[in-house]
């Protein structure tokens, strides 16, 4: 039984255990004269306090009495900020959340309980409680540097920006820095230039091309190792992919997912270095080739469909069973599915790239131009059909075509099948990827690797996508940096989508 009391003493002991129930302490309630605010497991609530008194059944206490009908209930995870407000005449304990006008759209809305004067010191810290609960493990009032491509996607990105998540930025206190991008590649600028210590993120409001830039751009700093590994960078809708917005936040919502970046945990993720002729670049998303970099970068004369032109674009290959023959020599890490399956849920921790160097890890294989290590398994894909090597579980919208894919595993995971599967496994494949069913397709070859070079074969011409932007149709090589990058996620280590377990 509680025994904690409000300072005007209208709180009996025993009764409290009505308004806090199980789960919560007592110092997660604040009792007020007329209302309770306590703050639960993944919820914080605000009741009638007088009501709840007077109809407590005593038979009846338990976590569930403070929950009336009327009485509000916040899960924490839309709790944007708190604070205690005060002026001449009136006083209140203001809580702003994130409310749901629909499935797909949530705004700021605030509730203000009114205190009196002799409740203010232990609503000062009933406050900090709150957002300490409503933040744990996450860094509150974010200072973010926004960067918004206003040709992105269908051209939205800017509107998305001020109508739904702007406002919760707002809500959230962040310290806000907006850029719109003015050229192609101006991102690589904008990163290589930017003071690092002034922000915890970059938010790209864009398709996967500004991230790739800002990735880029801060590994051709000097300090490339630090700044990739301080300050994090994320996505939100603002293209045609938003793979990295999906596979951190599980949504294209623009208000849902700017809500799960304010409340986001720093979290490492693996980067890729690829190198091709006297290039190094970094790649966040995935290396494509054969079908899906054709539909990616080849079906440009088709985008007045919208998203059919991917359903348009795979038909006309898969029925004509296109064959990409691709030499591949691959440093393998974990071979089987069912291997894969074990090591699912075991952690690597990453090393500290800082204390090494300053800037981009060496490579540990050397480039392209070099000889291939002795001991990478050299494979002939005369039949190749797609090629994808993929760092983040989900691709667009529907796409988790990497469901063993870790943020910070130390591992690509490089998938492969033939063209001649036939249509309606190389559509079973696809459409399996819509919940993650695609790993489990005999067809389809998954494995765990640590770095692999890709040399096209017996083709004049073709398509090679790197993060959806096109390079060279020539070789090229890639390995893995175990978690040199950082973003911000729901939860540690995960990503959000179908898994394999
Ligand atoms: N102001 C601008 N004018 C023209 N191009 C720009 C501008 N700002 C950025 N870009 C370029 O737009 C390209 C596409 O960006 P982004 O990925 O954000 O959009 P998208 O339409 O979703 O593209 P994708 O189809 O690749 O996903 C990037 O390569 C970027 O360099």
């Amino acid at each position: 039984m509680s025994t904690s009391s409000n300072e005007s003493g209208t709180a009996l002991a025993g009764e409290n255990d009505a308004f806090i129930g199980l789960g919560a302490s007592a110092d997660d309630a604040l009792l007020l004269d007329s209302q309770s605010l306590t703050i639960r497991e993944d919820s914080v609530t605000v009741a009638d306090r007088r009501k709840a008194s007077k109809k407590r059944d005593p038979s009846c206490c338990g976590p569930n009495v403070a929950a009336k009908s009327g009485d509000e209930k916040i899960s924490l995870h839309n709790v944007l900020w708190a604070r205690v407000y005060i002026s001449e005449d009136k006083s209140a304990v203001q809580i702003t959340h994130a409310k749901a006008f629909g499935k797909r759209l949530v705004k700021p809305a605030t509730l203000s309980i009114p205190i009196a004067e002799s409740d203010l010191e232990k609503a000062d810290q009933w406050v900090e409680r709150l957002l300490a609960r409503a933040y744990e493990g996450a860094q509150q009032a974010k200072r973010l540097k926004v960067l918004i491509n206003p040709n992105g996607g269908p051209g939205a990105a800017e509107k998305t920006y001020r109508t739904e998540i702007e406002p919760i930025f707002t809500a959230a206190s962040c310290a806000v820095d907006v850029e719109l991008t003015q050229y192609p590649k101006h991102a690589i600028k904008i990163a290589q230039e930017l003071d690092i210590d002034a922000y915890d993120a970059v938010v790209c409001i864009s398709g996967d091309g500004i991230p790739h830039e800002v990735f880029n751009g801060l590994g051709k700093r000097p300090d490339a190792r630090k700044a990739l590994r301080s300050i994090a960078v994320c996505q939100l809708p603002g293209g045609s992919g938003n793979g990295m917005c999906w596979s951190f936040t599980g949504t294209d919502a623009a208000s849902l997912a700017a809500v799960a970046l304010v409340k986001g945990k720093r979290t490492h993720f693996d980067l890729v270095s690829i190198t091709q002729g006297d290039e190094r670049i970094l790649s966040f998303l995935s290396q494509s080739a054969g079908i899906t970099a054709e539909l990616d970068l080849g079906t440009e004369n088709l985008r007045w469909m919208g998203n059919t032109r991917f359903t348009v674009g795979f038909l006309q290959r898969v029925v004509a069973e296109r064959l990409y023959p691709t030499e591949l020599y691959v440093k393998l890490a974990i071979e089987s599915k069912e291997e894969i399956r074990r090591h699912a849920s075991t952690h690597r921790e990453p090393p500290d790239h800082t204390c090494d160097g300053t800037g981009l890890p060496p490579l540990q294989y050397g480039t392209v131009k070099d000889e291939v290590p002795d001991d990478w398994v050299k494979e002939w894909h005369p039949k190749m059909g797609n090629f994808w090597c993929g760092n983040m579980i989900c691709m667009s919208k529907d796409v988790h075509y990497f469901p063993a894919a870790r943020p910070n595993d130390g591992y690509m995971d490089l998938t492969t099948w033939d063209g001649n599967v036939g249509r309606i496994k190389a559509f079973s494949i696809m459409l399996g990827a819509e919940t993650g069913r695609n790993f489990d397709h005999p067809q389809l070859n998954y494995r765990k690797v640590l770095a692999y070079r890709f040399v096209p074969k017996n083709q004049k011409d073709g398509y090679i996508s790197i993060d959806g932007e096109k390079i060279q149709f020539a070789p090229f090589q890639a390995e893995i940096h175990h978690g040199l990058g950082v973003s911000l996620s729901l939860r540690h280590n995960s990503f959000e989508g179908p898994t394999i377990t």
